[in-house]
């Protein structure tokens, strides 16, 4: 049957040792074995179905979600999950819910801003759930420019406490996840005011509900914003807004890992960067990246499979149409998004160790690499879902008419994952802080600051600003070296350039507004080259299992010569490359497509993702795609009826015109 022997004869192809392949993906053997078990786990049990999802009213739907993270809560107490466990665990149960932000903002916004004092005070409370919080920061009128907040805590010596309080209509807490309905508590951002003085924004414990009926405390008022972009979809978050009027806090819930207030009122600073208050984000923005692999991997599963099954013109002498995976044109668009799954996948895994690394040397007192991690997480968080938001999209349009039904799953998934490009950060405005540390790094080349890490290239600038590409033959760009120096050539001149344009301006702020949209060119360009050098020391590991290193070598080189031709204009115009060598490097991944193509069914199965996980018709491991499709349409409530309601109101009555209208 079609599907079922397609898949088949694609995975008996497979010229790699697709389980060795899981365990590159997942990290580690162990990390593999436990989501494994975990995504099996959740796949069994019924609480966890999504497949009414997108049928749901917002209502039914959020009440859905809490049972479902009420029950995923019970489990991982009964199952004594680990906190690794319970993180896989809610990660497939795979929807949107105020269990994202309690554990992945509220908790690291005090175990990295609060003091050890606060922190046995409240972590206990948040890690048994006896209170749930989310991170309020963002308001009405302010978002990107934290600065800008305008929620006031002003402090009263009186009563030793904090007047919380939202003077503007603007300054109403807007979109925070999980404030709108569930939370108890909330990290508030807002302006520290000491005896009439303003000492910028800093973070604050605010309980907003009650413990006992949930209603809200005394001059709080709270709700969900409303509707947002899909069905279903990120409508399982209840996003709030939350206005306060002179709500009292004792003092000891500011979080005074930054800066304290004494009890007499004075502000103190410690010896720790104040740009700490902005910890949360680079922690977030450095989860976001490692998530990024996962949503595309997983559009990139389904038009992969579905691509294989899926059949169209070209009558083979056997009398069946041509798969249409077998189409250039559909490898070109494919297969350079697997290759950047895996390409996010090994420069997320690198962005966890850099995040470590700098949380290491914070507690020793060594801020030297902040910096550094704000850039390269700001950055990456900003490709990455750019780019995995086109990229789910190009998979929709891949999978032709079938992928705009909600069984395909890629339209709910789109819409989930949109907004990625937004929240921790507009990704324009990230790529602009790239920009201002390239800018810095560039104007310190020579004054004896030698670059570090990601911007180590930088200190050979002289040979990169002169170097010429070696290529000659189109094989010549399968070296690394050779697609390194390409990468690192039209970085440093782009960097270069717009530094020099910089120059030319008496204020330096205003020529960065002017330049701004050449600069977010440059730091994407520094961006893509971390991406690919990661990639390239990836493959210098040892890496086990039969073709394993070989289908990794041929992903890592699509990507990078897929990013030279998408980004061509760049490269010819800095003088990095010639037309020629262009034109070499799109020969060399023609080449590279046929080469993937009997490996990439394999390749998607190696994300070892569950049909659940999954929940495409199109994407289902056994291919057995038509029946499934069919199947699925008579399941929705259009279709529960023969005759729809609403025939006798408004159908009728048009054809019973229309018969009048005929004998007339
Ligand atoms: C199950 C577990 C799941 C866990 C994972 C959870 C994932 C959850 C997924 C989805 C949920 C989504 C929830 C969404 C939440 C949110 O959106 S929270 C709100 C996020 N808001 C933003 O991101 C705002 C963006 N704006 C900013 O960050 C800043 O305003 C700014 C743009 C950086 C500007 O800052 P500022 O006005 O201070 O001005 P600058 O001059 O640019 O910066 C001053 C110096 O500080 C340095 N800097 C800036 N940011 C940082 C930082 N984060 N860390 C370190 N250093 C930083 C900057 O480089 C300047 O340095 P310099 O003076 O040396 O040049
Ligand atoms: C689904 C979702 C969940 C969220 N969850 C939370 C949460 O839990 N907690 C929380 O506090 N916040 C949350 N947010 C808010 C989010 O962090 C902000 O929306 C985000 O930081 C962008 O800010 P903004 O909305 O003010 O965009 P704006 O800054 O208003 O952006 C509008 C446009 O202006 C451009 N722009 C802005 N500044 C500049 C500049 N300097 N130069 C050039 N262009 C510029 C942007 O590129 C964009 O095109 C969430 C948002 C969403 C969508």
């Amino acid at each position: 049957m079609a599907g079922f022997d397609d898949l088949a004869s694609e995975r008996s192809k497979a010229q790699f040792d697709v389980e060795e392949m899981k365990v590159i993906w997942a990290g580690s053997r162990h990390t593999l074995e436990v989501s494994d078990r975990i995504s099996r786990l959740v796949a069994n049990d019924p609480v966890f179905r999504k497949d009414t999802r997108t049928m749901l009213s917002r209502k039914d739907l959020f009440k859905n979600t809490l049972r479902k993270a009420a029950h995923a809560w019970k489990r991982i107490i009964e199952l004594r999950l680990s906190e690794e466990e319970a993180a896989e665990l809610r990660f497939y149960v795979d929807e949107p819910a105020f269990m994202d932000l309690h554990w992945g903002m509220f908790i690291p916004t005090i175990k990295g801003q609060g003091t050890e004092e606060q922190q046995q005070k409240w972590l206990p409370l948040a890690y048994k759930m006896k209170i749930i919080g989310c991170y309020a920061q963002t308001e009405l009128g302010h978002g990107s420019n934290v600065q800008g907040l305008e929620t006031t805590a002003t402090f009263d010596p009186q009563t030793d406490e904090f007047i919380i309080h939202s003077p503007t209509l603007t300054s109403s807490k807007w979109w925070p996840g999980g404030l709108g309905k569930v939370s108890t508590h909330a990290v508030v951002y807002g302006r520290l005011i000491i005896d009439s003085k303003d000492y910028g924004v800093n973070g604050f414990i605010v309980q907003l509900r009650s413990l006992d009926d949930h209603l809200p405390l005394p001059g709080i008022t709270i709700g969900d914003i409303g509707m947002k972009f899909g069905s279903g979809a990120y409508n399982t978050m209840d996003n709030g807004v939350l206005r306060f009027d002179h709500v009292r806090i004792p003092r000891d819930q500011m979080l005074m890992r930054v800066s304290q207030v004494t009890r007499e009122g004075k502000l103190v600073q410690s010896n720790v960067p104040w740009q700490l208050v902005y910890g949360t984000m680079v922690y977030v923005r450095q989860k976001i990246v490692s998530d990024a692999s996962c949503a595309l991997s997983r559009a990139v599963c389904i038009a992969t499979r579905y691509s294989a099954v899926r059949r169209q013109f070209g009558l083979q002498s056997n009398g069946i149409e041509t798969q249409v995976i077998d189409y250039k044109t559909q490898q070109s668009r494919l297969f350079p998004l697997l290759a950047s799954a895996y390409a996010f996948r090994f420069v997320g895994e690198w962005l966890k160790w850099l995040y470590m690394d700098v949380n290491q040397r914070l507690q020793a007192s060594d801020f030297s690499t902040l910096p550094e991690a704000h850039a390269c997480t700001a950055g990456l968080k900003s490709l990455t879902t750019s780019a995995t938001a086109d990229g789910i999209e190009e998979c929709r349009k891949l999978c032709g008419g079938h992928g705009y039904l909600c069984s395909s799953g890629l339209p709910e998934l789109f819409a989930v994952y949109i907004p990625a490009c937004t929240y921790e950060g507009d990704n324009i405005v990230l790529l602009l802080q790239v920009a201002r540390f390239l800018i810095k790094t560039v104007s310190q080349l020579g004054s004896g600051k030698e670059p570090v890490g990601t911007t180590v290239y930088m200190g050979r600038v002289e040979q990169l600003m002169q170097c010429h590409c070696a290529v000659q033959k189109a094989e010549d760009w399968l070296k690394p070296s050779v697609i390194l120096e390409a990468f690192e050539a039209r970085s440093m001149r782009m960097s270069v350039a717009s530094a020099q344009n910089l120059a030319k301006f008496d204020n330096q702020e205003e020529g960065f507004l002017e330049l701004s949209a050449d600069l977010v060119q440059a730091a994407v360009a520094h961006c893509q080259l971390i991406v690919v050098s990661k990639f390239i020391e990836k493959l210098q590991q040892d890496i086990p299992g039969k073709g394993v290193k070989g289908q990794l070598e041929a992903l890592c080189n699509i990507y990078a010569l897929f990013i030279l031709h998408k980004h061509l204009g760049d490269f010819l115009s800095t003088g990095c490359i010639t037309p020629k060598q262009a034109s070499l490097a799109n020969a060399q991944l023609r080449s590279l497509y046929s080469q993937v193509r009997p490996n990439a069914i394999a390749l998607v199965d190696a994300f070892n993702y569950t049909d659940h996980y999954l929940s495409s018709v199109l994407g289902r491991y056994d291919g057995n795609v038509y029946p499934k499709l069919y199947e699925e349409a008579w399941k929705d409530p259009l279709n529960d009826s023969v005759v729809p309601d609403g025939y006798q109101e408004y159908i009728q009555p048009i054809l019973k015109q229309q018969l009048r209208n005929a004998r007339l």
